[in-house]
């Protein structure tokens, strides 16, 4: 086997033939043939190995989506092996070729093991010739499976035996949202929010146009490719080739949007499946992505993006984006306070149809505190210089992204009174030709991911030159996002204070995955171009609060869409 076949994963094998000479083989002149198919009938995925000649020798197995777990495993450089699991349900009568061990016993070594009473299990090894053989094997295997079972084998076992080879993302993944995750991105409305998002997508051309000369000649990797954009923009800037990664059914639009572009089309390859799965023929001297979620974490991918790194990066290939910060200041929104506090009002009634809601106020008021605020404010709301937390995606540890550590420090700049802190990110594409960045700041053109607020139930009070402190805890859950902790302190403050000395504390626990999005008003604001975005202004300066604020700015680009739900 050569990794010729490979280009042909740019269309989806529905017919996979991929030869494979056993050492094992009695004959050792007879090459073995192993094909992958969907069967037509009953369109079952199927492994069919047989000695080319003489044909009579043929075997099929048929591997059911629903009663068969089929793994591959590499037990060395040039030798994995095959195992099936089955359970007697789905048995000989159904498919009566499926009695492999049997014809196959003198030429391939033959595991049998009881998992449970209806459940048992076949293995066969495979010996390739060299490991290149092997690792193209592999490789088409897993498109295979991504491509006939959606990525699936493996997961449905129950009693949790060793032949389970969950991915990384699998393993720390609930399986209910990934689901959940990759059909919201599968859908081409979702992407087109995205590719209308043009501070966004016109800021990624930039940045990869600009630096063709970390392009031309080289092979790219697209972590999370989607409609496939990203891979686009790498051939035009002249890649040598562009694997596009894609887990989701957008994958197929890919294919259908690069197809239709042949000028680059015979440059990029669509894989369908996670990073953390496929495989891939060749190292990448360059990764793109667009990973970023609502607080630059939200939807956990940047790990992805990591993953991808360790995976199918060279040593000292590049990254774009390179890196990213979390920005944050406190700000004081008297408005945003009143309209989230009184949401739970409702709760407030004695008499709701004869029923007093009240024994739930409490909760439901916690329940509104609980939702970080996702819209664009104006940044004279903030009362401090913003602070950032850095995160260098060529060098963290996929790990260190399950806990986020930021302790805060600012310095007030205005008497007044903090509902909480404010959050936006950055991103670096650090090309070189051109550095550029990709900025979610308030007063910066909007993008669709806004900006992010945590509130306070309790509020604080500062003077101008008090020091606020605290902390902002991110804790990732299974569910594609981060539980957030926040504390924040007044200091005490002025002649004859105690030394570190605390005049008050707020805290809140939010759960990232759940904002509130609050698009219902116009988001748009004035600037002068002159004006910093993250100028402060005054307390006595800030006659207006965020909904208040009208004027010729930019319309978000996913204001009238639905909802930029899990970014
Ligand atoms: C934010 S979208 C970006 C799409 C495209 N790169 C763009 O810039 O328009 C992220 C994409 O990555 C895909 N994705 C997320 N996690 C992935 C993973 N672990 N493996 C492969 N694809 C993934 C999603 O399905 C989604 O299409």
């Amino acid at each position: 086997m050569s990794s010729r076949w490979f280009p042909c994963l740019s269309s989806p094998p529905p017919h996979l033939l991929l030869l494979v000479r056993q050492q094992s083989l009695v004959s050792a002149s007879i090459p073995e043939l192993l094909s992958f198919s969907s069967s037509t009938n009953q369109n079952l995925p199927r492994l069919s190995t047989s000695t080319l000649v003489p044909p009579s020798n043929d075997v099929n197995v048929y591997i059911t989506t629903w009663s068969v777990v089929f793994q591959l495993f590499k037990l060395g450089p040039v030798e994995s092996v095959c195992i099936t699991v089955d359970s007697e349900t789905s048995s000989k009568k159904e498919f009566c070729d499926w009695n492999f061990s049997e014809v196959l016993s003198d030429v391939c070594l033959t595991t049998s093991f009881l998992l449970s009473q209806k459940s048992y299990s076949r293995g066969i090894t495979i010996r390739f010739r060299t490991e290149d053989e092997s690792k193209a094997f592999h490789c088409a295997f897993e498109q295979w499976k991504n491509e006939v079972i959606g990525g699936s084998a493996g997961e449905c076992l129950e009693n949790g035996s060793l032949l389970t080879s969950r991915s990384k993302f699998d393993n720390k993944i609930e399986a209910a949202s990934a689901k959940m995750y990759f059909h919201y991105y599968g859908q081409l409305l979702h992407q087109q929010n995205m590719l209308q998002d043009y501070v966004r997508t016109g800021t990624y051309c930039a940045a990869v146009i600009e630096n063709r000369a970390d392009f031309i000649g080289r092979v790219v990797v697209d972590v999370g490719a989607g409609s496939g954009i990203l891979s686009l923009f790498a051939a035009q800037a002249g890649a040598k080739h562009v694997y596009a990664v894609e887990a989701s059914e957008m994958a197929e639009y890919a294919r259908r949007l690069i197809a239709g572009n042949p000028s680059l089309a015979q440059r990029i390859t669509v894989v369908k499946g996670k990073v953390e799965e496929v495989e891939l023929p060749e190292k990448a001297d360059i990764l793109i992505s667009e990973p970023m979620g609502t607080l630059l974490v939200n939807e956990r991918m940047l790990e992805s993006y990591v993953i991808a790194r360790d995976r199918f990066l060279v040593p000292k290939g590049k990254m774009f984006p390179t890196m990213g910060r979390i920005h944050m200041a406190p700000f004081s929104d008297e408005y945003l306070y009143v309209e989230v506090a009184n949401k739970a009002l409702f709760w407030q009634q004695h008499n709701y149809y004869g029923v007093d809601l009240t024994p739930l106020y409490g909760p439901a008021f916690q329940g509104y505190f609980s939702q970080p605020v996702v819209d664009a404010f104006d940044p004279r709301l903030l009362v401090a210089p913003a602070t950032f937390h850095t995160i260098d995606f060529t060098s963290i540890k996929e790990e260190d992204l399950y806990e986020i550590d930021i302790p805060l420090s600012f310095i007030a700049s205005v008497g007044t009174r903090v509902h909480g802190l404010a959050c936006w990110f950055d991103v670096l594409f650090n090309g070189s030709t051109v550095q550029r960045w990709l900025t979610t700041a308030p007063g910066a053109p909007t993008t669709h991911w806004y900006q992010l607020r945590c509130v306070l139930s309790q509020p604080m009070y500062v003077m101008a030159g008090q020091e606020i402190t605290g902390r902002l805890h991110m804790v990732a859950h299974n569910a594609q996002s981060y539980t957030m902790y926040l504390t924040m302190s007044a200091k005490m403050w002025g002649a004859g204070a105690e030394q570190g000395g605390i005049l008050q504390t707020s805290s809140c626990k939010l759960d990232l995955k759940e904002p509130y999005y609050r698009m219902s008003q116009p988001q748009a604001y004035a600037w002068s171009q002159d004006q910093q975005p993250h100028q402060l202004v005054h307390a006595q300066d800030i006659p207006i609060q965020s909904q208040d604020v009208v004027g010729p700015g930019l319309t978000p680009p996913s204001q009238n869409s639905a909802a930029p739900l899990n970014r």
